[in-house]
């Protein structure tokens, strides 16, 4: 444990061509919590996450993980620092068996491709490890399933369980809920907060508030590229510039 908050944005801008996507964002994000990232359409929250990833470079401000300026490391390194992040839409090799998908992320992070070829006992380790994150998100059953054959929820569980293999200290959640049928929303929200409670610090984009609201220590708030509010749920739902950023919009 240090003192240092696991992710730390400090003034963050974004400028593209004429328009400020991002104004003045700061947050910081100790270890542990999970943070709700909501706003209307277009207020800039997947871009703050290609930002914290590194998809996306700011014109101002500082990005530290665990007090480390990343600001101008690229993807990779963050994901070597310890990022991980899933997408709205799915990164799963479709063709691939669920196990061999989970198992293809952990190799890469316990060392990479040629590994496979080079070290039989890395790959052991890396099925061992992909066993155990399919059974942290209830997935185990399904290891031997075509990729391609699962429902949206269970792709979902499945890209839980790569990021789990790889072990990140910090995870970016884009939308988890997103073309999840509704029956699934309650199991997938239960394993978000499994993921949550084993220590590590989440982020989530989400439109379905009875999920936000449900699972986060705080919701950020985010308004026309800014941060309107970074509060508890209770507190920014009885906020009234965050009712009024909402107004015309369901929340
Ligand atoms: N590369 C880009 N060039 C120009 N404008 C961009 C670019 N990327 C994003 N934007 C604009 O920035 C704003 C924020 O977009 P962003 O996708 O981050 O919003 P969002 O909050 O994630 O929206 P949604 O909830 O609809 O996914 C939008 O007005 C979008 O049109």
């Amino acid at each position: 444990m240090t003192d240092h908050p696991a992710l730390e944005l400090e003034r963050i801008g974004l400028r593209i061509g004429g328009a400020r996507i991002l104004r003045d964002v700061s947050l910081r994000v100790p270890s542990g919590e999970l943070v709700g990232v909501i706003g209307p359409n277009g207020a800039g929250k997947t871009t703050l996450f290609n930002v914290i990833s590194g998809v996306a470079k700011p014109t101002e401000g500082v990005v530290r993980l665990g007090g480390q300026d990343v600001t101008t490391e690229p993807v990779h390194r963050r994901a070597a620092a310890g990022l991980g992040r899933t997408f709205q839409t799915s990164s799963l090799f479709p063709t691939l068996g669920v196990l061999e998908n989970v198992r293809l992320a952990a190799q890469a992070h316990l060392g990479g491709a040629a590994s496979v070829f080079r070290a039989p006992r890395r790959t052991d380790a890396a099925t061992a490890r992909a066993r155990a994150a399919l059974e942290e998100v209830g997935m185990a059953h399904r290891a031997g399933a075509e990729a391609s054959g699962l429902a949206h929820g269970e792709k979902r569980k499945v890209e839980i369980a790569m990021l789990i293999a790889m072990e990140p200290r910090v995870i970016l959640l884009d939308e988890p809920m997103a073309g999840v049928g509704s029956a699934d929303v309650p199991a997938l929200t239960e394993v978000i907060r499994a993921l949550h409670r084993g220590g590590r610090t989440v982020l989530m984009v989400e439109h379905h508030m009875d999920v936000v609201l449900g699972l986060a220590d705080r919701v950020a708030v985010m308004h026309h590229g800014e941060l309107l509010a970074v509060d508890t749920p209770e507190a920014v739902m009885a906020n009234p510039t965050v009712q009024s950023a909402y107004l015309g919009e369901s929340v």
